[in-house]
Formats: C-alpha cells, structure tokens, sequence
C-alpha cells in the first residue's frame, strides 16, 4: 500500500509510527508534506524512513490513500489546492475534526471515494479507538483499505457520519482526559509525599489494571467501583470529595462541550471558523 499524508503533525506520526509498527505498509511508501514546519518533516523522515514530499503534486502520484491530517481550519484551503490533482478513484481519508464528508465533496466538486474517520493518538501504540464513515462512492474496496489503514492502529468501528462528533468528543479527544486524570494524580502524589518516579509506577499500573478489569468483567464501571469502596474505608472519603465537586457531571459536560466544538466545526457548507 501507498499512503500520502497531507499534514505531519501528532496525528500522522502517530498513524505513520502505528502503521510502520504492525508493517502494513513500508516506510518508503509513505509520502509526507508539511506546510510550516519543514524541520518535523524531516525529523519524522529521519526517525521512521518515509518520504518527505516537497509540494502536494509529490502526495498524488498513484497513492492508494491520501490522509487529510491537517488542522480543520486549514482543510479548506487544502482541498481547493488538492482538487486538480486529485484523481477519480484516489480515496481520500479526512481525520479532521467536524470537517463533513458533504464539505469535502463539495470542496473537491466530484464524486470520488471519501472516509472520514475519528482516530486517536494512541494509534501511536497500536490502540486507537477509530470511528469511520464513507461516502457513496467509497467501494467496498475502498472501505477494506480504510480498514486496513485504521485497523492496523487500534479498533475500528463503522459509525453514521452524524455519530462521528460524539465519536469525536468521546474518544477522539479522550486519551486527554485520562492524561488530564494521571497529571492529578502524579501532582496529589508530590503533595502526600510519593517521589514522582515511584507515584509513576503505581499511576501506570492502576489505570492499566483499571482498564484490563474494564475490558475483562462483566460487571459494569459503577460496581467495580463499588467493589473497591469498604464501607467507611478510604476510597468513601476519596468519592465523597468527587461527589462534592461533582467531577462525575464536569466528565459529562466536558464530552459534550468536545462534541459541540466538534460540531461547531462542522461546516454544513459554511467555512469553518478560521481562528
Ligand atoms: N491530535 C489528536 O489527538 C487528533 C487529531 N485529529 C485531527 O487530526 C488533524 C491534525 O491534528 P494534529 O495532528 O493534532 O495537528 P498538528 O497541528 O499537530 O498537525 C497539523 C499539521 O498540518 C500542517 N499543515 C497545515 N496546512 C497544511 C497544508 N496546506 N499542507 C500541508 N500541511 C499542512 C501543519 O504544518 C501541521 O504540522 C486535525 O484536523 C484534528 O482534528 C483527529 C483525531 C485525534
Ligand atoms: O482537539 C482536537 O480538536 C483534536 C480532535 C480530536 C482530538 N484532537
């Protein structure tokens, strides 16, 4: 397989690194450009190999996928500058947040294959969490390669297009939410007296171990929860304080507000905003 990055940010390289990991595609068929910072494209062609491209025209020279991996501000302007040089059956893969596949259609102003997914940067490791939408003109073969591409990165799953912006606020920008959880943790840590290295250790391994209990019981969240919580013991007072901050409804407002950002930036035929 041939794939072509428009864009070299955190994104692709942690598609690029991803894919290179499980080996569904060689680090000389991929063909990265970068508009402003030439230095990071030549850093990710050193560290991993692949093929840093000058201009767009270098991206569309028989690729079997071309990833729009820029920021959703900037995909306008890519898609102008990409129409001519896109070919009927080039199957173009977005990865922008709320930049719809209607956008990217009318954007290009005919009918080739297009996906739109929502990854996340654990693609990095191999354990994205991917929804995917198509368009009427992606074949199943052009499905299948999608597939490949997402699936060698993590799980993937098909949504409606309209789901993709709860998909976004979820799991999209989710791993920043567990980040967000481990930062307070490591700084509660300093605070009762843990070295940072230690606290690291016992951080690392409850939220591994909380996730492999959520993957592998049947039980739900709330009586795992429950089954960690003695009457009157520790984890009592700890919830007590979650419960009084109300933390478990500031989660829930702050998916929502991703969502709606997410769907802010969908455009609907409208530019999206250029901040
Ligand atoms: N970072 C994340 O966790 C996720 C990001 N996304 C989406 O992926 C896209 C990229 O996000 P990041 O990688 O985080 O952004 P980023 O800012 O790290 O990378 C974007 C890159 O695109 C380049 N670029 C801008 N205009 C260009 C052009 N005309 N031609 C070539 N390159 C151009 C920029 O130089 C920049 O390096 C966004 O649309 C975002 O919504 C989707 C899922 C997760
Ligand atoms: O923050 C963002 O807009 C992107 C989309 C999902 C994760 N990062």
């Amino acid at each position: 397989m041939k794939i072509s990055f428009i864009g070299a940010g955190s994104m692709a390289e942690a598609m690029i690194s991803g894919m290179l990991e499980k080996r569904i595609v060689k680090a000389g068929d991929i063909r990265a450009h970068n508009r402003t910072n030439k230095k990071r494209l030549r850093t990710l062609e050193q560290k991993y190999g692949i093929r840093a491209a000058d201009g767009l025209d270098q991206l569309f020279e028989g690729p079997d996928a071309v990833i729009l991996a820029v920021k959703p501000k900037d995909a306008p302007d890519v898609l102008e500058s990409v129409r001519p040089l896109i070919s009927p059956d080039t199957l173009l893969v977005s990865v922008a947040a709320g930049i719809t596949i209607p956008f990217i259609e009318n954007k290009i102003g005919r009918h080739i294959p297009v996906a739109r997914a929502m990854p996340n940067t654990s693609a990095k490791v191999g354990l994205s969490a991917t929804g995917i939408a198509f368009n009427i003109a992606a074949t199943k073969q052009h499905r299948h390669r999608a597939f490949a591409i997402f699936s060698a990165v993590g799980m993937t799953t098909a949504v409606k297009e309209e789901q993709l912006d709860a998909v976004t606020g979820l799991s999209g920008s989710g791993p920043a939410y567990i980040y967000y959880i481990a930062e307070a943790l490591q700084q509660s840590a300093a605070e009762i007296g843990l070295d940072a290295q230690t606290a690291k250790q016992f951080i690392l391994q409850t939220i591994i171990g909380a996730a492999e209990m959520l993957k592998t019981s049947a039980e739900p969240p709330e009586a795992l929860r429950k089954a960690v919580t003695s009457p009157n013991g520790t984890t009592e007072a700890a919830i007590r304080v979650l419960d009084e901050r109300e933390v478990k409804q500031a989660f829930i407002d702050c998916v929502k507000a991703a969502a709606k950002r997410a769907n802010e930036l969908s455009n609907a035929g409208k530019e999206p905003a250029r901040e």
